[in-house]
């Protein structure tokens, strides 16, 4: 291991390939065109050094993934010693380090780091990273390496992996040989918790009709036929569809998780027929929707918020046949939510609903309020959360009749099934697949519990989307000044209307989002809003969705 090195961090800087680009750590963290992003590597490993000194050499992870973007694209993200996003403070330092050109520019942001957190540069730092199957990753974990080296980390490469599965082991291996170990900290132990919890979770159950499993041709693919190994047949069966890793072009291309939910059908070439049950994850395997064809032959789309309904139905009716009244089941949602999966959590299973920005990191921290906090964005990113008090109640609660005590060994097995650190669409597929073993239902009885809403997104390009700033969880404009006046205006003149309208964190555009009543409410709605938007707030390009 070699130590901080000032003087070696300026001569091996990467030059930046544009100079006029400006790199922002945002939602997913850094996340462009991959022959920008050597620069960014070089420097991520520097800060991840940073962040393990400053947290006294906890293990720190970098993820290299561009999740459900192109194949072309790349990007990269830290996770925190228990598995979490980055703390939001330091966005910032990653932000100021991507956009430092030339060594003594460099040098000057990471003194300035050292110095407003007090960081002993000789302290150790260890780090964790692990890559998807883009072709663009070896190139790029080079640079990450180099960064690494070169502010002295103790670095270990982990290699192929997917995103939840490295913010398992950043977990596991800051909690080794604690009280709260989270598990071994490997791929084969991963693999071994979640099939042990599935394989106790549907005991005694009729194993339900397969499940076909859409990869999008990505990391998702070789892994989950690696943790298949680990269940047999019997217990979970499976087909694993668009699991080409090795051809170019075809990661996320018309497949996968985020194609499924815009497009609301399925992929090209799915054979699916009513009664087959289907699932897509994206390109890194954090997320996943379900969906089927009913008797109609009509697609039906099961996404983030009908899981999470599903869920929080399941967790609560069990927490009560446990007889725990002490943990209190909250979900948190974001804006995207259709109000009818809203509407059927706050009224009919009467369980508490925050709303808060979009992006994972503010759903979790909002989900770590509640005993139990099940969060999901509508795009199927979503997971479970059991506060250390909730843990510590299922695992001591003594039973008094068996009914109890198979309710209270049901939450403890799903505690070890859901990957709490992050959404993880290996482990929310067994937990929904627990759900409905348990039920012996179909995708058309979980469909069931609401009817969405119809809805409809649009984007729309504007000279400057930094204009528009928002309040109550992004449900209101606060600028463009009189703008969200005009919005209410239209909205009201439609049955169960709603709209609102937010910059992309992610892309240069503003996002419309609308619904109403019915199909033709909901697309003459998100129309008169995005041409709104468009003539008031500098559209460029054609007007949206004129006819
Ligand atoms: C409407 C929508 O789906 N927005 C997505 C998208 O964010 P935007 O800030 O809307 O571009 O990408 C985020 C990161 O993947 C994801 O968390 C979020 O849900
Ligand atoms: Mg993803």
């Amino acid at each position: 291991m070699t130590s901080f090195d000032y003087s070696s961090i300026k001569s091996n800087i990467i030059a930046h390939k544009v100079e006029s680009y400006t790199y922002t750590y945002g939602t997913a963290g850094f996340r462009t065109k991959a022959e920008l992003l050597d620069s960014v590597m070089y420097k991520v490993g520097i800060l991840a050094t940073l962040r393990s000194k400053k947290l006294g050499g906890a293990t720190i992870g970098v993820m290299i993934t561009a999740s459900h973007n192109p194949e072309e694209d790349n990007g990269v993200k830290l996770v925190d010693p228990r598995g979490e996003m980055l703390e939001q403070s330091w966005e910032g330092y990653a932000t100021s380090l991507a956009n430092a050109k030339g060594g003594d520019a460099l040098a000057e942001v990471v003194e300035e780091i050292v110095a407003a957190n007090k960081i002993d540069t000789e302290a150790p730092a260890a780090v964790i990273y692990g890559y998807d199957t883009r072709p663009s990753c070896a190139e790029l974990v080079k640079c990450l390496e180099l960064g690494l080296e070169v502010s002295g980390a103790k670095a270990t490469n982990f290699g192929l992996k997917t995103t939840p599965m490295l913010h398992y082991l950043v977990r596991c291996i800051n909690t080794a040989n604690t009280s709260d170990s989270y598990g071994e900290p490997t791929e084969e132990g991963y693999y071994k918790k979640l099939s042990e919890a599935f394989k106790t979770s549907v005991k005694g159950k009729s194993r339900l009709s397969p499940l076909t499993v859409d990869c999008a041709n990505g990391v998702g693919a070789p892994k989950l036929r690696e943790f298949l190994r680990y269940l047999p047949e019997d217990v979970l069966s499976v087909n694993i569809m668009n699991d080409d890793v090795t051809s170019l072009g075809k990661l996320n291309k018309d497949c996968g998780a985020d194609y499924v939910k815009t497009q609301q059908r399925a992929p090209p070439g799915s054979k699916i027929a009513p009664g087959s049950r289907f699932c897509s994850y994206d390109g890194d395997a954090d997320r996943i929707v379900y969906y089927f064809v009913d008797s109609n032959g009509t697609f039906r789309l099961l996404d983030g918020d009908k899981i999470a309904g599903l869920a929080a139905m399941f967790i609560m009716e069990l927490v009560h046949d446990a007889g725990i009244s002490s943990i209190k089941v909250g979900v948190v949602q974001t804006a995207y939510a259709n109000g009818s999966s809203t509407n059927y959590l706050t009224k009919v299973l009467n369980v508490p609903v925050s709303c808060v920005s979009t992006g994972v990191k503010h759903l979790h921290h909002e989900a770590e309020k509640y005993d139990v906090g099940v969060y999901f964005e509508a795009n199927g990113h979503g997971t479970v959360l059991f506060s250390p008090e909730a843990l510590n109640t299922i695992k001591t609660t003594e039973a008094k009749t068996p009914a109890q005590k198979h309710a209270i060994d049901q939450l403890q097995a799903l505690t070890e099934l859901i990957n709490q650190t992050v959404g993880d669409a290996i482990s929310d597929m067994l937990l929904v697949e627990t759900i409905l073993t348990n039920r012996q239902w179909t995708c058309e009885e979980w469909n069931q519990a609401y009817t969405d809403l119809p809805n409809r997104l649009v984007k729309v390009v504007v000279k400057d989307r930094h204009i528009f700033k928002t309040t109550n969880a992004e449900r209101q404009l606060v600028e463009p000044v009189g703008l969200q006046g005009e919005i209410d205006a239209l909205v009201a003149k439609y049955a169960n209307g709603r709209s609102f309208v937010r910059a992309s964190g992610t892309e240069d555009a503003v996002r419309v989002y609308a619904e109403a009543s019915t199909r033709a409410e909901t697309d003459e709605l998100a129309s008169k809003v995005a041409q709104l938007v468009y003539d008031r707030a500098g559209g460029v390009g054609g007007r949206p969705l004129s006819s």
